[in-house]
């Protein structure tokens, strides 16, 4: 009997929950950090949850990972060292893969379990992984950047779950600082930055340090995922003083960089226009949002 997966008292969205009809599991367990589950669903594809939580789903993963990359990678000319923090089903580790310029790419991501049960049950997302340039560190953000030296990396890709539980740390103003001070002048930061519907106070929080941290523009875009709660979320686009970027406008197209739609792993979400359209805001967004 098909059961469902359903989660009410979440703080970040209560009152709410987002079902999907379960056609059978396919992992349950327990990490130090977390409960992961991986099961079938009858309409997304293959779904991963950790702590009750949807991360993504085979049918509509695209969307998140291909914006969380390429509206940074593609906002500066030539992106040659990428940092990923999070992102240990591979995912985003995919889609930077598709840019040329691209030397290397460290990934920081604090659950190994998370990593092995996607090798496992997500191969088009943990291909990621078989980049030749990718380096994976397993521990803490924080550690991490904390050791990095200044002005390493051209982006840094904050691909977080949601600030209750082990990514609770990643939207205190200390951890911006460390990511400000790892990026080169001119670099650029993009943060999963939850939904404009749900979380206007978390989102201006973080506008306010960022617009504080990072001397260069700082801007919200967004993207229609519907399994994430109210259907959407949002991208945080932060560049550290130095050349001015325009976040708006895609400097590096994608539609430009050689091989990036190489022949099976077709780009499915993301392109120019949906760049320059992911920065247009509701009225109620502008008006809590940009006067951040
Ligand atoms: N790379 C997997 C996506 C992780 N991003 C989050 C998943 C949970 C959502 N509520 C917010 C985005």
């Amino acid at each position: 009997k098909a059961s469902k997966v359903q989660y009410y008292n979440n703080p970040m969205w209560p009152g709410e929950a987002h079902s999907l009809k379960v056609e059978n599991i396919l992992y349950q367990g327990k990490s130090p950090y977390q409960e992961v589950l991986v099961f079938e669903s009858s309409t997304y594809g293959k779904v991963l949850v950790l702590d009750g939580i949807v991360q993504l789903t085979d049918k509509d993963e695209c969307a998140y990972q291909e914006m969380i990359t390429h509206l940074p990678l593609c906002s500066i000319p030539s992106p040659k060292k990428v940092l990923v923090i999070g992102g240990g089903d591979g995912g985003v580790l995919r889609e930077i893969s598709r840019h040329s310029s691209v030397e290397s790419i460290d990934i920081c991501e604090i659950d190994q379990l998370v990593i092995d049960i996607c090798k496992e049950f997500f191969p088009h997302l943990s291909v990621g992984f078989e980049d030749p340039r990718v380096q994976l560190h397993v521990g803490d953000a924080v550690e991490f950047l904390r050791n990095a030296p200044e002005g390493t990396y051209d982006a840094i890709i904050v691909d977080s779950s949601d600030p209750i539980g082990p990514a609770q740390e990643l939207v205190e103003k200390p951890f911006f600082e460390t990511i400000a001070r790892a990026l080169r002048p001119g670099g650029v930061l993009c943060n999963q930055a939850e939904s404009m519907w749900l979380h206007t106070h978390l989102i201006q929080d973080m506008l306010s340090i960022c617009r504080e941290t990072f001397k260069g523009s700082v801007r919200y875009a967004w993207a229609s995922v519907p399994t994430y709660p109210s259907g959407v979320i949002g991208f945080l686009l932060c560049a550290k003083d130095g050349p001015p970027v325009n976040f708006l406008t895609p400097v590096n197209p994608i539609e430009e960089v050689e091989g990036a739609t190489k022949a099976g792993r077709e780009i499915r979400f993301y392109n120019s226009e949906m760049h320059m359209a992911a920065f247009v805001l509701p009225t109620f967004a502008k008006r809590e949002l940009e006067a951040y």
